[in-house]
């Protein structure tokens, strides 16, 4: 079974993420970008370089989602694996949604285009937990260190996470990220106890 926790900058994806290892020891945990391997690299050199051209990023966020899907989720999934990944393609249709639309020449609906681009090849989740947090807090909890974790970035960001949601709305569980960290880790565990059983 496939698990994402998907929000925005700050909302406590990590926390809840680093949290869960102890719940589900046997899960295999993951992330995009990835942290192993070139093309999460290359993902991260685009997010640290301001003048990044909006669609060549989201290509180089696309074929690190490419290389996670064959490396790392589909023989974990193969093995019978719970996997649980901290950000994954609804992270792309949110955010590459959010900067393609200042891209000129893109003449389609940005996130409809990143979603199709996906559409032939990804695996879709069968839960995405949400973790819910106004753009304000989020990019002060983040602390404001990329181009992406600003509150008016935020703002578009989270209206097509909410777009998202109405396209999917059974893949979906909303949690509130206002609340306290202990919680928050407490709802998602509730979510994922009734989806996957306690370990
Ligand atoms: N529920 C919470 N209330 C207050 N602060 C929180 C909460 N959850 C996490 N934090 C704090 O907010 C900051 C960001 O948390 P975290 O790294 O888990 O978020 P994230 O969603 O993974 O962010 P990013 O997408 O930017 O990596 C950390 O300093 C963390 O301690
Ligand atoms: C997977 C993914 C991520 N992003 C953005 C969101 C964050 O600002 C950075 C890095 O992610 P992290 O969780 O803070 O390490 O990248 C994105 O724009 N598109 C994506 O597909």
């Amino acid at each position: 079974m496939l698990v994402t926790l998907e929000g925005l900058d700050g909302s406590g994806k990590t926390t809840v993420w680093e949290a869960l290892q102890d719940s589900y020891p046997d899960a295999t945990f993951t992330r995009e970008p990835t942290n192993d391997s070139w093309y999460g690299d290359a993902v991260y050199r685009s997010i640290d370089d301001d003048e990044a051209d909006s669609l060549a990023e989201l290509f180089l966020y696309t074929a690190d989602h490419a290389d996670h899907l064959s490396r790392v989720i589909e023989p974990a999934l193969e093995r019978g694996d719970l996997v649980v990944s901290d950000r994954y393609s609804d992270s792309r249709y949110a955010y590459q949604g959010a900067t393609l639309e200042s891209y000129d020449r893109l003449e389609v609906d940005p996130l409809e285009y990143v979603v199709d681009i996906h559409e032939p090849f990804t695996i879709d989740p069968d839960l995405t937990i949400y973790l819910d947090l106004d753009p304000e807090t989020a990019a002060e909890r983040a602390g404001a260190t990329n181009k992406f974790e600003h509150a008016d970035y935020l703002e578009s960001v989270r209206a097509n996470y909410e777009r998202v949601l109405e396209r999917d709305p059974d893949r979906f569980v909303r949690v509130d990220a206002m609340q306290e960290p202990a919680r928050v880790l407490e709802d998602v565990q509730d979510v994922l106890a009734d989806v996957v059983g306690e370990e």
